[in-house]
């Protein structure tokens, strides 16, 4: 085939080759570079983006991982393999999202709510929530560490809650302890708020006494080291179905070895310090005679220290007197050397005492009102005392015993009342009638000046009585509220005066039971607490309800006073301090009322209000079985004035001259003959008489 020639026109219509439209060549590599830097980009921000996770994690898992490891430490002791790890979804979902309908009771550093888990774990658990909005942080996580550096010492009694495993959320910042579900909660719930029927029971509540004895036996005794809880009370004492009860809330227990120093190692530790001889003379010599009132003793030994030897029981030592200046204002810690193994409630007590108030000239009984920082302590008694009193009057009939009264006293108009009521009375012919409807005191004396004479020489006489008893004229504290305003008018406003006086130092002896409880509050605050108590406000939350939990970290009464109050800061914490807590405890358990409550009305059943200062009062008079409650059923009487003479026993002022809770379990359970009362409170001449031995009984 001919070749075609080629038109010249047609080739000038050839399209121009491909590469005549494209970018210039030089041009090409603009397209890629943006291409491969994306890419590269994109693969580094990857790998950053899995960097952070991964370093996140491992951060937050190093967190809330259990303690330290470190071998110089209690803590290498830490074994919690047989602690699980539950997912912090699982137990959000298990719980409704920490919703109130599966809440079971507040504490200071969060909620506790029951979670029933889907399908592989069979019955329901609690858990327990460390919210930082309620509290610290810092202090949450401090007793959450604490609960799992202790958890594989405390397995194995049947009466310590298990502690089953733990979580956290992915910040950090919520932490969850998961503990077996006890469904009657706690003591404080069912004998104190809910009053459930099946503690009316003796036999339950006895039981209960000896399973917290036994569980407090254990922590002391056969836990190597031995654990010191640190915070019994009713409300850290859980029933399971059978109300029998364990011992939870390890928050503040310490190993005994964390605060052992060169001094305490000096002095050595005793096992027997039941009675009053032998390494508890020292104390004996201190604190003779001063149960029922005096702290001023406990004072001086603070201190003046270890100056008298080795032989001293350790509890007459100090172990640290901390520096006020040394004290971080964050938490209370203290700088420097005297911080090493000190406990944490301590460190921050310190805070609140560093008034510089701590001098051995104390008067005996301001000691430890002033070592709050701003005299708030006291305030706050008198001021609930005050409220309690004003609550109390209108119910009554105080003032004329006919209901008629107002409380007001010496108003005029009532005055005229209370005159034409005497002079009826006066009128009387009928001897009967005339002694029972025998007006009150404090108007007879306004009317008749022989009467008011002898009764002055009567109270004259009471006043002598009591304060050779060492209750400092507490007694009459409550009978010269009463009196005040009856006097002679012109003597009216000196005697008010004095009774003014009177009833201050009055209410430092009502009050020496507590003293030290209150300084607890300062020592670990429940979350309420907390914002006043990082602002340096020392406001305690004025709500009348003294001891319950919500109302208080710590609870005011059930801490021992060489702890947190009238032994000051500086003292160790130490087993003897959980046998004073139990002592309460037991009086709690046997009376089935709060520490520190007003009973009934008016003033004269005032006296009743703190619990360990009636107790002390009634086994001076011979009537021990007055405090027991009077909704029990069964009641064994003897189980009964034994319990309570524990309880005395557990809370002398002396450390040393506390029992054991071993032997606390063997008086309890009848292994050992009934204790006497301390000699103090025996009713003259002193007996036992009422105990039948229980080992014989058995
Ligand atoms: N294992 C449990 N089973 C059932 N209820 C529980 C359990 N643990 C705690 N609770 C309930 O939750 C409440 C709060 O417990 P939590 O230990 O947080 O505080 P607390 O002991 O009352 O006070 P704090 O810890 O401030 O001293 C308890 O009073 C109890 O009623």
């Amino acid at each position: 085939m001919p070749s075609r020639p080629l038109d010249p026109s047609s080739a000038a219509a050839v399209p121009p080759p491909l590469h005549h439209h494209i970018l210039p060549q030089h041009k090409k590599p603009n397209l890629l570079l943006p291409l491969l830097a994306a890419s590269l980009t994109f693969i580094f921000l990857f790998l950053l983006i899995l960097l952070c996770v991964f370093l996140y994690r491992r951060l937050s898992r190093s967190r809330t991982a259990p303690a330290t490891t470190d071998s110089k430490s209690p803590h290498h002791l830490l074994q919690h393999s047989q602690l699980r790890r539950f997912s912090y979804s699982l137990l959000r979902r298990s719980t409704g999202s920490f919703s109130p309908t599966t809440l079971l009771g507040h504490g200071g550093f969060g909620s506790v709510h029951k979670a029933t888990l889907p399908t592989h774990h069979p019955s329901p658990l609690a858990v327990k929530l460390m919210d930082p909005t309620r509290s610290p942080l810092q202090q949450g996580e401090r007793e959450f560490h604490n609960e799992l550096s202790l958890a594989h010492l405390t397995l194995s009694s049947p009466h310590i809650l298990s502690l089953l495993g733990f979580s956290s959320n992915r910040k950090g910042d919520r932490l969850l302890l998961v503990y077996e579900l006890m469904p009657n909660r706690s003591l404080q719930e069912s004998l104190l708020e809910s009053k459930r029927p099946e503690l009316s029971d003796w036999s339950a509540r006895f039981a209960i006494a000896l399973d917290v004895a036994r569980g407090l036996e254990y922590l002391h005794h056969s836990c190597d080291p031995p654990v010191i809880h640190g915070d019994i009370k009713p409300s850290n004492v859980l029933l399971d179905g059978d109300f029998r009860a364990k011992i939870g809330d390890f928050g503040l227990a310490r190993l005994k070895t964390d605060y052992e120093d060169p001094i305490t190692a000096l002095e050595g530790n005793s096992g027997n310090t039941n009675n009053n001889g032998g390494e508890g003379d020292q104390c004996v010599r201190r604190f003779n005679g001063e149960d029922n009132g005096s702290i001023l003793e406990e004072t001086e030994s603070v201190l003046t220290g270890c100056t008298e030897g080795a032989d001293q029981s350790p509890e007459s030592c100090v172990i640290r007197v901390v520096d006020a200046g040394a004290v971080s204002p964050e938490m209370g810690m203290e700088k420097g050397s005297a911080s090493e193994g000190c406990f944490d409630g301590i460190s921050m007590d310190n805070g609140a005492v560093n008034g510089g108030e701590r001098k051995a000239t104390s008067s005996r009984r301001d000691w430890w009102w002033k070592q709050d920082s701003g005299g708030g302590v006291k305030d706050y008694v008198m001021e609930w005392i005050g409220n309690e009193i004003k609550k109390e009057r209108p119910k009554t009939r105080w003032v004329d015993g006919s209901g008629n009264g107002t409380g007001t006293g010496l108003k005029a108009e009532s005055k005229r009342k209370q005159k034409k009521q005497w002079e009826w009375w006066v009128s009387l012919d009928d001897k009967e009638e005339k002694v029972a409807r025998k007006p009150r005191k404090w108007w007879k004396e306004e009317f008749c000046d022989e009467l008011s004479r002898k009764a002055k020489k009567k109270k004259k006489t009471k006043r002598g009585h009591s304060s050779s008893n060492g209750n400092g004229g507490g007694e009459l504290w409550w009978q010269n509220e009463d009196e005040e305003d009856f006097d002679e008018s012109g003597q009216e406003r000196k005697k008010r005066k004095s009774t003014k006086s009177n009833s201050l130092s009055s209410i430092d002896w009502w009050l020496d039971g507590l003293s030290g409880e209150l300084m607890r509050n300062n020592g670990r605050r429940n979350s309420q607490e907390w914002a006043s108590c990082n602002s340096g406000d020392a406001n305690i939350p004025k709500s009348g309800a003294v001891s319950s939990t919500p109302s208080m970290r710590g609870t005011v009464c059930y801490i021992a006073p060489e702890y947190g109050g009238a032994g000051g800061p500086g003292l160790r914490l130490s087993e003897k301090c959980d046998v004073y807590s139990f002592g309460v405890l037991l009086l709690v358990l046997v009376s089935g009322r709060r520490p520190l409550q007003v009973t009934a009305s008016p003033m004269s059943e005032f006296e009743r209000a703190n619990l360990i200062s009636w107790a002390r009062q009634l086994a001076c008079n011979g009537k021990l079985l007055d405090l027991v409650d009077k909704s029990i059923h069964s009641l064994d009487e003897d189980q009964a004035v034994l319990c309570i003479t524990i309880a005395l026993l557990c809370l002398q002022r002396c450390p040393s001259k506390r029992p054991s809770m071993r032997e606390i379990v063997e008086m309890l359970s009848g292994h050992a003959g009934p204790p006497q009362l301390p000699f103090e409170f025996s009713p003259s001449p002193p007996s036992n008489a009422r105990f039948k031995s229980l080992r014989k009984a058995q």
